[in-house]
């Protein structure tokens, strides 16, 4: 049985940490909080994040990151995406050998337009990273944590790797595959909470199931029209961390994309929205990256620009979905792979 440090007590670092428990592992989570520590140690609950499940006695936490790290085979990395690069500076004191590092987040940092995988890449020297594995798909916490049938991917230019890394998380309930596309993957992933806040928000706005599908399957057009464009295998896109994990973002009320998006729709502020939440919305924040990217890349993206001016320039929801409606025509189907240059 393996050691693995959990970076990341949230609602997926703590389901994530239920199945490597599960499977015998010894896990050490971290959180940040003393008195969320104390209640996972002695009470074996995180009522904040996963209310009424009861966590197994083999996951021990603590605040304390050296301690958390030290004894480790495997480091899984699940704080949101801003979060990264200063977790990513602590971590780097703390390590002395090569060690594999999983990721779990989802999203594209502003401004460098970066994947989670390249950020640790920056920031941790060589000498003490063996690999990167990304690992996504359809998976919220919260079913996750109540053991039911759950598939994810595992990804990373070194295969063996990623194998290593679906043998310490597969189980009967938990069902890991391996994908060489460590760009789809991770694009996929990230770029799908644009589009589950666009589905919460004609919800919000009281619109039905016709336009809730539009948006899955032109968001999957753009979500596969930039991911190609930045180097992605198109097939990724009709996979678990592509059409998958955006069917059930957009149709999940477990989705915190897809609620902010709604309640977005109904009027409220962003920043109440943000507010109200208490957890991470990552579709903010990667609907600005990917904004800037596609101009950068020139490279259409519809659904994204009109998000972007909701969220940023006090465009009306009804509006966004009117100017989506009223763009001028265009052909359905496109042949992403020769947009690859
Ligand atoms: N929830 C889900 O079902 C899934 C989530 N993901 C992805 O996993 C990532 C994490 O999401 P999730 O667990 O849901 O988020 P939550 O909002 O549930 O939890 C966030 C966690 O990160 C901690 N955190 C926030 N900022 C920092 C920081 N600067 N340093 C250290 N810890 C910090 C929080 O600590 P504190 O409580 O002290 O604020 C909390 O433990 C996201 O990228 C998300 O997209 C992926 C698949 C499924
Ligand atoms: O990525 C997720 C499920 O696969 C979780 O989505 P939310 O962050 O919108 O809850």
């Amino acid at each position: 049985m393996d050691n693995v440090a959990v970076l990341g007590a949230g609602s997926w670092g703590t389901a994530l940490a239920i199945v490597l428990a599960d499977n015998g592992h010894n896990v050490s989570l971290w959180g940040r909080r003393e008195d969320q520590v104390n209640e996972i140690n002695n009470d074996h609950k995180n009522e904040k994040y996963l209310p009424g499940v009861e966590l197994p006695e083999n996951i021990q936490a603590t605040t304390q990151l050296n301690e958390c790290v030290k004894e480790a085979d495997t480091i899984v990395l699940v704080t949101p995406t801003k979060a990264m690069r200063e977790v990513l500076g602590q971590l780097k004191n703390e390590l002395s050998s090569p060690v594999t590092i999983v990721h779990a987040s989802k999203g594209i940092e502003p401004g460098t337009y970066k994947r989670i995988s390249e950020i640790i890449e920056e920031e941790l020297p060589e000498s003490v990273l063996d690999s990167v594995v990304v690992l996504s798909g359809p998976s919220h916490a919260e079913e996750v944590s109540l053991r039911q049938p759950t598939t994810v991917t595992v990804s990373s230019v070194n295969m063996k790797a990623a194998e290593k890394i679906q043998d310490l998380f597969i189980n009967q309930n938990f069902r890991v595959y391996t994908n060489p596309d460590v760009v789809g993957v991770e694009l996929g992933g990230a770029l799908k909470n644009i589009i589950a806040l666009g589905a919460g928000l004609s919800d919000g706005l009281g619109y039905g199931d016709n336009a809730k599908a539009a948006l899955i399957t032109r968001g999957l057009a753009e979500i596969a029209r930039l991911g190609t464009h930045m180097g992605a295998n198109p097939l990724t896109f009709s996979g678990l961390t592509g059409i998958g994990d955006l069917i059930v973002t957009c149709t999940s009320v477990h989705s915190r994309n897809w609620r902010a998006g709604n309640m977005l729709g109904k009027g409220m502020k962003l920043e109440d929205v943000l507010e109200n939440m208490g957890m991470v919305v990552e579709g903010v924040r990667t609907t600005q990256a990917a904004y800037e990217l596609s101009k950068r890349e020139e490279v259409e993206m519809p659904i994204t620009q009109v998000l972007y001016d909701v969220l940023f320039n006090n465009k009306g929801a009804k509006q966004a979905v009117d100017d989506l409606m009223q763009r001028s025509r265009t052909h359905e189907v496109e042949d992403v792979s020769s947009l690859k240059s």
